[in-house]
């Protein structure tokens, strides 16, 4: 049993408020067995009683969920009964070279998730949230590399406590994205850039989706993506705007592969790629619009103040920057931003989820106007902002 430690000396108690004590007594009641036992068979609040009990169960499980989920998605699982239709566990267990048994247990615990469904004839197919993962290569991409960040997470107060020393040994996240942790990341060598380089392409249809089904490319002529990786989004951009000439800056081992990406697309004439830091450098002028996509949250406030500026200075007069990246108060998606963006970037070791008012302080503070919510179809993804550069 955890005692709860004294204060340490010296240190003030906090100073009360009128509405700590409905609480302290609310908090009092949910906490008592005796009160807990009476809800839970009184038949009026039964219901909430046992909707709060699966709610905090869940909690208490959720990286067992993750993990039925994880081994789904390394047997491609949801790929193959899209591609195949149902199948039985004895076909399953020999295409994943697992024990019959093992597999059906896997199958059952799929199915409670509604990863999957029992179907005729003792074959599962996809259940309804198996079914959006199939054939999505982005969303496996992030499954798979969860394991970088639950090693991270396997002591979490040892995350939380900053102690460096006692994480394993370079296996996490800091070593997955190791431009948050040098100051010098231009220097990085090409051979550290590819892994998180490769996710980002495999994901950008989750944010790139968000973006363009919410604003239109058309009344631009030359787009800069600024931090634009390996150059998903830009051949996006170029597909959906023929007349756009867009540019990426990134760091020169991922620049040089976004210049690959646009000689294998055949679209070198309008796109290219420019290598640097953009803490440091000068970002390419003449652009009348500037995207930054999942760019700000990687980064301090100090460092994103640095390159709004930047980004300023690079843009045409009342030129156009669209910021999309997951906010951390998005409606509905809170888990998303503050419990998931929030453990995540510490565990990478830099940034943090900002919420739409802090990223509108910070582009006012650089010297943008005209800041604007541009509503998007699925903000779990992406949200987005607006801002305009003085004309
Ligand atoms: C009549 C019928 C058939 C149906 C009617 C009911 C109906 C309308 C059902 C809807 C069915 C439907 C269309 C479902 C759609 C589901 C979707 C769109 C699911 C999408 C899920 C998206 C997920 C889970 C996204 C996850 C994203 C993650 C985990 C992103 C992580 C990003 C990271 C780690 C980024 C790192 C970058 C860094 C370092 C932070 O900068
Ligand atoms: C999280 S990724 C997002 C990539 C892309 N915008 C997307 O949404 O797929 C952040 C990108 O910023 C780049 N980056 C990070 N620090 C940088 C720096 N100091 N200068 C230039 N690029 C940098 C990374 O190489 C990476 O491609």
């Amino acid at each position: 049993m955890h005692s709860v430690s004294p204060p340490p000396p010296g240190l003030a108690p906090p100073t009360p408020h009128w509405s700590d004590t409905p609480l302290a007594w609310r908090d009092r009641l949910l906490a008592s067995p005796r009160f807990r036992r009476w809800a839970q068979s009184f038949p009026l609040t039964r219901w909430v009683a046992r909707r709060r009990a699966t709610a905090v169960f869940d909690l208490v499980a959720g990286f067992v969920y993750s993990q039925v989920l994880l081994a789904c998605v390394q047997l491609r699982l949801f790929d193959l009964l899209l591609a195949e239709g149902p199948q039985t566990p004895h076909a399953l267990a020999a295409r994943g070279k697992l024990p019959l048994a093992s597999t059906e247990r896997l199958l059952r615990a799929a199915v409670a998730l509604q990863l999957l469904e029992a179907r005729a004839h003792g074959r599962f197919g996809l259940g309804p949230l198996g079914a959006p993962l199939a054939a999505d290569a982005g969303l496996a991409a992030m499954i798979e590399h969860h394991t970088a960040l639950y090693r991270d997470l396997a002591q979490p107060l040892t995350l939380l406590r900053g102690d460096a020393s006692a994480a394993p040994a370079g296996a996490g996240l800091s070593r997955y994205w190791p431009y948050a942790g040098t100051d010098a990341p231009d220097t990085l060598p090409p051979g550290q850039l590819l892994a998180y380089s490769e996710l980002m392409a495999a994901s950008q249809p989750l944010v790139a989706d968000q973006v363009l089904q919410a604003y239109s490319l058309q009344d631009h002529r030359r787009l800069l993506d600024v931090g634009g990786g390996t150059g998903a989004f830009a051949c996006r951009a170029a597909y959906v705007a023929p007349h756009l000439s867009v540019q990426v800056f990134d760091l020169p081992g991922v620049a040089a592969l976004a210049r690959q990406r646009f000689e294998q697309a055949g679209l070198s004439a309008r796109c290219s790629a420019e290598g640097g830091d953009f803490f440091e450098d000068p970002l390419p002028p003449g652009a009348d619009l500037v995207t930054l996509l999942r760019v700000v949250h990687d980064h301090d406030d100090a460092r994103v103040l640095r390159l709004l500026r930047a980004v300023r200075l690079a843009l045409v007069p009342g030129g156009t920057l669209l910021l999309a990246e997951p906010f951390a108060d998005t409606p509905g998606a809170e888990r998303m931003g503050d419990a998931y963006f929030g453990m995540y970037l510490l565990a990478m070791g830099r940034g943090e989820p900002r919420s739409e008012a802090r990223l509108r302080a910070l582009l006012l503070a650089a010297g943008f106007e005209k800041v604007q919510r541009l509503p998007t179809a699925l903000p779990l993804q992406a949200s987005a902002l607006l801002a305009k550069t003085p004309t």
